[in-house]
C-alpha cells in the first residue's frame, strides 16, 4: 500500500501531468494557427510566381517597358519577404514540433524582491505565449533561466536588461517527459541534481553528440552566459563538457544578441572535419543554425590552392624526432611572431622581392621597375598602401600599353584572321557602322589589345607581381642574423636545412604546417589585409593543439571579434606543451581586465572507474574529480602475440555487444589501425575503419588512430597495444586522450610487458586478465 509521501506524489504527479497536457494543447493549437498561416503564404508565392510568369511572357523581344520592369521589381520585393516570413514560420514550426513532445524540463516557484506574490514558471527549449502574451514556457536562455542553473533554493541572484536581480527560490523541479508524458520528476535542494544527471550520463552513446539543456552545470553556465570577456579561457579535464558548454553558448549568444548577431558572424575552429560532424547536430536541434566551422588547416589551406599542405597524419608522424621538435617549437612562438612582423617593418624600405610581369611570353613590366615604383613612394607609406599604390601605377602603365600595343603587328594579323563570327562577336551591334576602314580597324585593334590585356590586369590586381614564396624564404634566410637560434637550441646548419626543406617543398607544390601559418601572415602583412573585420565570435576547441603563432594570426585576422578557447592541457597530442605556459602566451594576446580563465574540474563524460583510471596516467596533470557514477574496472589483458592479443579483442567485443555497448578500437598510428582492421574483417568481425577525418563516425565497432579519436567518446574504448616503449615519456598526453574517451567501458590491451606509462597507475583501479 503506497504511504502518505507516495500519495501526495501521485497527486502532484497527477497536478503536474494535467498542466502539461494544457500545455501541449495550446503547443498544438499554436501549430494549427501557424500552419494557416504558412498554407496563405504558400499560396501568395504561388500566385505572385505566376503573376512574374506572365509578366515575362507579355515581354516583346527585349524591349521592356518602364511599368513592366517596375512590376517585376515589386513582386520580386514582396516575393522576398513573403519567402522570408514563410521560411521563419517553418523554422518555428519545427520547433513547435519539438515543443509539442517535450515542452519543459523544468519548473521553478519563487518571488521576485519587492513583489507581493509568487510566481511559478516552466523553462523549456523556446518560448511560448499564450492569446494574452503570458508566458507558459520561458527559453532556457531567458534572463530569469538562469537561476535554474545557478543557485540553490534561498535568495538567488540573477541578470536582467536592467541589472542586477534578487529572488526568493522556493522550488526547483526537475522533469524527465517523453512524448508527452512525464515519466519522472524530482525536486532539488542543490543546483542541478545529480540524479537528472546521472540519468543522463548512463544513456548509450551515439554517432552525433546530444545538447545539454536540460542539467548544464553551474560553472559551465557561467561559460555558457559570459558577455564580458574579450578572452573566455575554458580549461576542463577530459569530458568536463567543454564542447558541450560552447554549443550551448553559441546558441545562447544567438538568442541574447538575436537581430545583431548571425550564425555566420560566429566561427568555430575544431580539431578535424570528423568532430564537425560529430557535433552538427546539437544547434539545429536547439531550433539554432550551425555557425561556420572549419578547421585551422583548411582556413590556412583555401588560401593557398595551389599548394598541397601537409596532412596531420605527416606532422604527426614526422615531428618525432628531437632535431625537429626544436624546430618546431621555435617557428610556432610567439616570439617567432614578432620575429616575422619586425622584419616586414624593415621591407617598407628595402628588400621586397617581385617577379615581371609578362605579356604574350615576354617581359611587359620587368620587377626592376615594380621595385622602382614601389619604393618610389615616400616613408610615410606603409607595405599595404605601398602596394595599393602600385597597383594603380600598374593600371595606369597598362591603359598607356594598350595604345602602343594596338599598331603591333601581332594585332593586325589577328584582325585579318578573325573569322566572321568572331567578328560579329566584337561588334557592339549586329549593325555597328564606321565612317572608314581606319576606324574600325582601331576599333578591333582595341577590343583584341585590352581582352588580352585583361590577363595582365588580372595579375596586378591579384598582386601577382609581388614574389611571396621569394620573399618568405629571404625571410627564412635572414633568420639566423636577426633571431637568436641558440636560445632555441637549433644550429645554423639544422636551421639550414630546415630553409632547404622549404625549397624543396615549393618545387613539389607542397608547403608543410609549420610554415604556412608565417607564409600567409607574411603575405597578409605585405598585402595589407586587415582580416575579417564583421566577424564577432571565434570559438577554438582543443587549444592546447595550436600553437602560440596559430593563435596570434587568429587574433590578427578577427581583430574583432571575442574570444572563446577550450581546451585541456593534458591532452596536447600535437604540440605536447607544458600547461602552464600556453595559457601566459595566449593571455598575453588580450588585456588582462578583457580575459576571464575557467576551470571546469568536474569529469562527466566517463565513469568514476574509468576517470580514477585515466587521471592517474598523468603525472603533473590538473585537477579532475570523476562524477559518481558506478562501472566496472578498467580491464588490462596482457597477451604474447598478436594473434592472441586479437582474439582476445575478440572476446572482449562480444561482451561488449552484450551490454548494448558501442566499441572504438584506438590504435596509436593509421598504419596499426589499418592492419588491426583487415585482421578482423578476415576473422568475420564487422569492423569500420576510420582512417581520415573527412569520414563519417559509421554506427558499430570501428577502428581508429588516436589523432582521429580527439574530442569523440564511446560507449567501450579498446586501447591497441599499449605494450612497452609503444608510447615514449611525452606521449602520456596522448595515451590519457585516448582513454578517457570511453564512457561506460575502458579496456587496454599490451603484448608481452605493459606500456610503462601505464604502470604507474595504481593497482586498485584496473583488473589484469
Ligand atoms: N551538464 C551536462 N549534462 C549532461 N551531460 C553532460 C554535461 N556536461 C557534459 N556532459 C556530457 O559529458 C560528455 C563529455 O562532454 P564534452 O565532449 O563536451 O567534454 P569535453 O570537455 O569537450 O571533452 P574532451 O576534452 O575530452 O573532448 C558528453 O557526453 C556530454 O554530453
Amino acid at each position: 500500500m503506497a504511504n502518505n509521501s507516495e500519495l501526495e506524489h501521485l497527486d502532484e504527479k497527477k497536478i503536474e501531468q494535467d498542466h502539461l497536457d494544457e500545455v501541449i494543447e495550446l503547443v498544438k493549437n499554436t501549430e494549427n494557427r501557424l500552419q494557416e498561416h504558412i498554407d496563405i503564404a504558400e499560396q501568395d508565392l504561388e500566385v505572385i510566381n505566376n503573376a512574374f510568369d506572365d509578366i515575362h511572357v507579355g515581354m516583346d523581344g527585349d524591349a521592356i517597358s518602364f511599368d513592366a520592369a517596375l512590376s517585376i521589381h515589386q513582386q520580386q520585393q514582396m516575393l522576398d519577404e513573403r519567402n522570408n516570413s514563410w521560411q521563419q514560420n517553418r523554422q518555428r514550426m519545427e520547433i513547435l514540433k519539438r515543443l509539442e513532445k517535450t515542452p519543459y524540463f523544468a519548473r521553478l516557484d519563487f518571488q521576485e524582491k519587492g513583489e507581493p506574490k509568487r510566481e511559478t514558471i516552466y523553462i523549456g527549449m523556446s518560448s511560448l505565449t499564450d492569446s494574452n502574451d503570458h508566458f507558459l514556457i520561458y527559453d532556457w536562455r531567458a534572463p530569469i533561466s538562469s537561476i535554474y542553473y545557478d543557485g540553490n533554493l534561498g535568495e538567488v541572484h540573477y541578470q536582467s536588461p536592467d541589472g542586477d536581480q534578487e529572488v526568493d527560490l522556493f522550488l526547483k523541479r526537475q522533469f524527465l517527459i517523453e512524448n508527452g508524458k512525464i515519466t519522472s520528476y524530482f525536486d532539488t535542494q542543490e543546483t542541478i541534481g545529480d540524479q537528472m544527471l546521472l540519468e543522463v550520463l548512463d544513456e548509450k552513446s551515439s554517432t552525433h553528440m546530444k545538447g545539454i539543456v536540460k542539467t548544464i552545470q553551474a560553472e559551465q553556465n557561467k561559460i555558457i552566459r559570459d558577455t564580458t570577456s574579450k578572452l573566455l579561457f575554458v580549461q576542463g579535464a577530459a569530458g568536463s563538457g567543454k564542447t558541450s558548454a560552447i554549443l550551448q553558448r553559441i546558441a545562447y549568444l544567438l538568442y541574447r544578441y538575436r537581430g545583431n548577431l548571425t550564425s555566420s558572424q560566429v566561427v568555430m575552429f575544431s580539431p578535424n572535419m570528423l568532430f564537425n560532424d560529430y557535433i552538427k547536430d546539437v544547434l539545429p536541434e536547439m531550433g539554432e543554425q550551425n555557425m561556420v566551422q572549419m578547421t585551422f588547416i583548411q582556413y590556412v589551406a583555401r588560401r593557398l590552392p595551389n599548394l598541397t599542405v601537409e596532412t596531420l597524419a605527416e606532422k604527426f608522424e614526422h615531428d618525432d624526432n628531437q632535431k625537429r621538435k626544436q624546430i618546431s617549437k621555435f617557428v610556432s612562438d610567439n616570439e617567432f611572431f614578432k620575429i616575422l612582423t619586425n622584419y616586414s617593418n624593415l621591407l617598407n624600405q628595402s628588400g621586397m622581392s617581385f617577379r615581371d610581369l609578362k605579356f604574350k611570353g615576354k617581359v611587359f613590366i620587368p620587377k626592376e621597375k615594380i621595385a622602382e615604383i614601389y619604393y618610389g613612394f615616400g616613408p610615410q607609406y606603409n607595405l599595404g598602401n605601398r602596394l595599393d599604390a602600385t597597383v594603380d601605377r600598374l593600371v595606369k602603365m597598362l591603359h598607356r600599353k594598350i595604345g602602343a600595343e594596338m599598331r603591333s603587328k601581332w594585332v593586325s594579323e589577328r584582325i585579318e584572321n578573325l573569322s566572321q563570327e568572331e567578328l560579329q562577336a566584337m561588334y557592339r551591334t549586329a549593325d555597328q557602322e564606321f565612317k572608314n576602314g581606319d576606324q574600325e580597324q582601331k576599333f578591333l585593334a582595341r577590343q583584341i589589345v585590352t581582352k588580352t590585356m585583361q590577363k595582365v590586369y588580372e595579375q596586378i590586381i591579384h598582386f601577382r607581381f609581388v614574389n611571396v614564396s621569394a620573399n618568405y624564404l629571404h625571410f627564412l634566410q635572414a633568420v639566423p642574423k636577426i633571431a637568436d637560434l641558440a636560445k632555441y637550441d637549433v644550429t645554423e646548419k639544422q636551421w639550414d636545412d630546415y630553409v632547404q626543406e622549404f625549397i624543396d617543398g615549393m618545387n613539389n607544390k607542397t608547403i608543410s604546417i609549420n610554415n604556412i601559418t608565417p607564409y600567409l601572415y607574411l603575405y597578409d602583412l605585405i598585402s595589407g589585409k586587415h582580416g575579417e573585420l564583421d566577424m564577432k565570435f571565434v570559438f577554438i576547441d582543443e587549444i592546447q593543439d595550436y600553437t602560440p603563432f596559430q593563435l596570434a594570426y587568429l587574433k590578427y585576422n578577427f581583430p574583432r571579434a571575442r574570444y572563446t578557447m577550450l581546451g585541456d592541457l593534458n591532452q596536447s597530442i600535437f604540440t605536447k606543451k607544458n600547461s602552464q605556459t600556453l595559457l601566459t602566451e595566449v593571455q598575453s594576446l588580450f588585456n588582462a581586465d578583457e580575459t576571464k580563465v575557467v576551470q571546469l574540474t568536474h569529469s562527466y563524460r566517463s565513469t568514476k572507474q574509468i576517470t580514477n583510471y585515466t587521471k592517474s596516467i598523468l603525472t603533473n596533470g590538473q585537477k579532475i574529480e570523476p562524477f559518481n557514477r558506478d562501472g566496472d574496472l578498467p580491464n588490462v589483458i596482457m597477451s604474447d602475440s598478436i594473434k592472441g592479443s586479437v582474439a582476445r579483442v575478440m572476446d572482449q567485443l562480444n561482451k561488449n555487444d552484450e551490454d548494448n555497448y558501442t566499441t572504438a578500437i584506438i590504435t596509436k598510428t593509421l598504419e596499426e589501425a589499418d592492419s588491426l582492421q583487415k585482421i578482423l574483417v578476415k576473422e568475420g568481425v564487422a569492423a569500420t575503419l576510420i582512417k581520415s577525418e573527412n569520414q563519417r563516425l559509421a554506427a558499430g565497432t570501428i577502428v581508429l588512430p588516436s589523432y582521429l579519436a580527439k574530442g569523440l567518446e564511446f560507449d567501450a574504448v579498446i586501447v591497441w597495444d599499449a605494450s612497452k616503449d609503444k608510447f615514449d615519456e611525452d606521449e602520456q598526453q596522448l595515451i590519457y586522450t585516448i582513454t578517457s574517451r570511453a564512457m561506460h567501458k575502458l579496456t587496454i590491451t599490451a603484448i608481452g610487458e605493459l606500456s610503462q606509462l601505464l604502470q604507474r597507475v595504481p593497482d586498485k583501479y584496473y583488473i589484469v586478465e
